[in-house]
């Protein structure tokens, strides 16, 4: 049945070690004052370990879905469970604490270089953790470009800060989420203003960097979807086709993501 938009939230703790599996069933979701639902009849397992591509249209609900999966938002019919805990009833800064979350509106913090990374949250490991994320982001050239390093404000350069590109930016938001020490990394579109270069780069590293986590990134650009142990084509907030890089290929011609592959190929 469906429940109305609602930001109520319960206090049930999230294991510990947790989550191990992040279930949706039947999930849909419709925007306050939307006609139709961004997401309908999703079903879908997520487990520790597993890396998920997430692909579709402009407006298919990549997002929508990845946000529900990570309980910002909660579902307007269905539920998604961790371990068994509906996040309806999960306590949600305990589950936000075991996010990593790259949105595709990350912020530029008028803060230094360090703090952009680690969100004040240092690890143990202080500024080596921080130079390891840069380095997986491809963020490790944008650092050591700035003139004091990670302590260089990145405000804009009329408060005294330094300017950073789009792309810059990008790759110290990917750090931020690679530096996190969370089971769940999530990542929507985190190399939509890279150049392929630094795209590849952050993808070769993307494997070693899901290992004991639950893994899931939104990709326009379809040869990324390679390193997913599998990818969920989203169509109108429907799950149209789920399979392995090569069980989607091989389908020919009645696969929604060979033809959008196709199309990528002959531009
Ligand atoms: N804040 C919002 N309020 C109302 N409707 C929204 C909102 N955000 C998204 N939508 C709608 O929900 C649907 C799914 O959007 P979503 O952003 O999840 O798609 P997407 O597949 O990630 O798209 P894109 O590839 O363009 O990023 C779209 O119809 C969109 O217009």
């Amino acid at each position: 049945m469906a429940k109305p938009w609602t930001t109520r939230r319960g206090s049930a703790p999230v294991a510990e070690d947790g989550p191990q599996v992040i279930t949706a069933t039947d999930v849909s979701f419709t925007y306050p004052g939307a006609d139709t639902p961004a997401l309908e009849g999703i079903n879908l397992d997520l487990k520790r370990g597993e890396v998920i591509a997430l692909v579709g249209e402009n407006g298919a609900g990549k997002s929508t879905l990845a946000r529900i999966l990570t309980g910002l938002f909660l579902p307007t019919a269905g539920s998604v469970r961790w371990d068994g805990v509906d996040l309806a009833d999960a306590d949600p800064a305990a589950v936000l604490a075991k996010v990593a979350l790259v949105p595709q509106d990350y912020t530029r913090w008028p803060l230094a270089a360090r703090e952009n990374i680690t969100l004040g949250q240092p690890r143990s490991e202080g500024d080596i953790a921080v130079h390891a994320a840069a380095e997986a982001a491809d963020a490790d050239s944008v650092i050591a470009a700035l003139p004091h390093g990670l302590d260089t404000s990145l405000a804009r350069s009329w408060w005294g800060g330094h300017d950073l590109s789009g792309g810059q930016w990008q790759r110290v938001a990917v750090a931020r989420a690679f530096h996190r020490d969370a089971p769940v990394l999530v990542m929507d579109e985190p190399t939509a203003a890279l150049d392929a270069r630094a795209e590849h780069r952050i993808y070769t590293r993307l494997r070693a960097l899901a290992e004991g986590r639950a893994t899931v990134f939104v990709t326009h650009r379809l040869a990324n979807t390679r390193l997913a142990d599998r990818i969920i084509v989203l169509d109108h907030g429907r799950i149209a086709e789920t399979g392995t890089f090569d069980d989607l290929v091989s389908r020919g011609a009645t696969s929604i993501f060979f033809e959008m592959l196709k199309l990528q190929e002959d531009r």
